[in-house]
């Protein structure tokens, strides 16, 4: 008999390593004209499913927010995708023909990858397809020496993608690739942009097999399974905050959080590129991503913003609003950083900014 489960597949990759940028180039593909995409953030403010390009139908994206699906909000997954065949069906039908799942760039696989193979109900509904891991071929050996997440992220892939070769330097590239591949021995690697002519490839492939993974690889899975249901960390988040403290303490480095901020007035351009050249010139390794949708005071525009660790990606102005929130809205994914200080930082450059065109004016009289 065939498998008529629905397949499941991962796109995962540390913080900023390209995942929506991925999304975007697959949207397209006549393969995922009936895909259903969740895509988890981190933060308070999901910013990621405004920078997918959206088919015609609305309700084809769901963002899951204010959490990671691997510890604080697994339960709304394991209930999303029980829940997707009635609450996505079109005329009485269930519509999707496959799941893309876009996780936190912070987020341990293993738990995930468990809750679609191990829940009985979800396990007759779906099967793993592709586990899909970014790196980034710009920061990414500097991120594998600190950050467990991109490791294992990187060890379970089925698919491995280097991102960022056009801005990295080729031997960086070649040391990562030689550090995946001994992380990851069996996983075809390709490297973006570029190899992007064929991504159906991607899915193409076998499911994921955990048997077939590299033994750390199914220790992990195997360790999920052994605390299978058990109560050890936080599923609670506090909503009452903008950023994660009650942010499970045992998957992640509790050092890390995330500051959304949501600015009313426009803010003039010169403010905001200081406000952020401040920000990381004095807490720059603690800045592990920004991304926004900024409303300038001279521009009419939205401008998407993107920082990953030390480097700032081009910013692009959008042709349109995504929605009806005119608003800044910006995203910090910080270590040991509170939300008092940017604020801070911002009043202090904008009350420098004020002073400053008082000057300017005296000086013009
Ligand atoms: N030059 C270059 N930039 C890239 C490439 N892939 C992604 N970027 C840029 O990297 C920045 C972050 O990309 P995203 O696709 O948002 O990364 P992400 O993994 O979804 O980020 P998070 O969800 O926040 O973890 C954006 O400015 C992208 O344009 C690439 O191959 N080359």
């Amino acid at each position: 008999m065939p498998d008529t489960r629905i397949p499941v597949s991962l796109i995962t990759g540390f913080l900023g390593s390209g995942k929506t940028t991925l999304l975007n180039h697959l949207m397209p593909l006549p393969q995922m004209s009936k895909a259903l995409v969740i895509i988890n953030e981190f933060g308070s403010i999901g910013i990621d499913h405004d920078l997918v390009a959206h088919s015609n139908e609305d309700d084809t994206i769901v963002e899951m927010a204010n959490g990671c699906l691997c510890c604080t909000i697994k339960g709304d997954l394991q209930k999303t995708l029980n829940e997707a065949p009635w609450r996505f069906a079109r005329d009485g039908q269930r519509w999707f023909d496959r799941v893309l799942i876009e996780t936190t760039g912070l987020a341990d696989p293993a738990p995930i990858i468990h809750t679609v193979m191990a829940d009985d109900k979800l396990k007759a509904l779906y099967q793993l397809d592709a586990v899909i891991a970014l790196v980034d071929g710009y920061n990414g050996n500097s991120t594998l020496d600190i950050q467990v997440e991109a490791v294992k992220q990187a060890a379970v892939a089925d698919q491995l993608l280097i991102s960022k070769t056009d801005i990295a330097d080729a031997a960086d590239i070649a040391r990562l690739k030689a550090r995946l591949r001994k992380l990851n021995p069996a996983a075809p690697m390709h490297l973006l942009p570029g190899e992007t002519d064929d991504l159906a490839r991607l899915f193409n492939g076998p499911t994921f097999n955990p048997k077939l993974k590299h033994e750390d690889v199914q220790a992990w899975l195997a360790a999920e399974a052994y605390k299978g249901g058990h109560h050890h960390h936080h599923e609670s988040h506090d909503h009452s905050h903008d950023h994660d403290h009650a942010h499970d303490i045992n998957r992640h480095d509790e050092r890390i959080r995330s500051v959304c901020l949501t600015i009313e007035e426009p803010l003039p351009a010169q403010v905001f590129d200081s406000w952020l050249e401040m920000l990381v010139a004095f807490n720059g390794v603690n800045v592990l991503r920004v991304k926004g949708i900024i409303k300038l005071a001279e521009l009419d525009k939205p401008l998407v913003i993107h920082g990953v660790q030390h480097i700032w990606h081009p910013p692009e102005i959008l042709e349109k609003w995504p929605g009806d929130d005119r608003r800044s809205r910006i995203v910090f994914i910080l270590r040991d950083l509170e939300e008092t200080e940017l604020r801070d930082m911002l009043t202090f450059v904008q009350n420098k900014s004020a002073k400053t065109s008082v000057v300017g004016l005296d000086s013009v009289g």
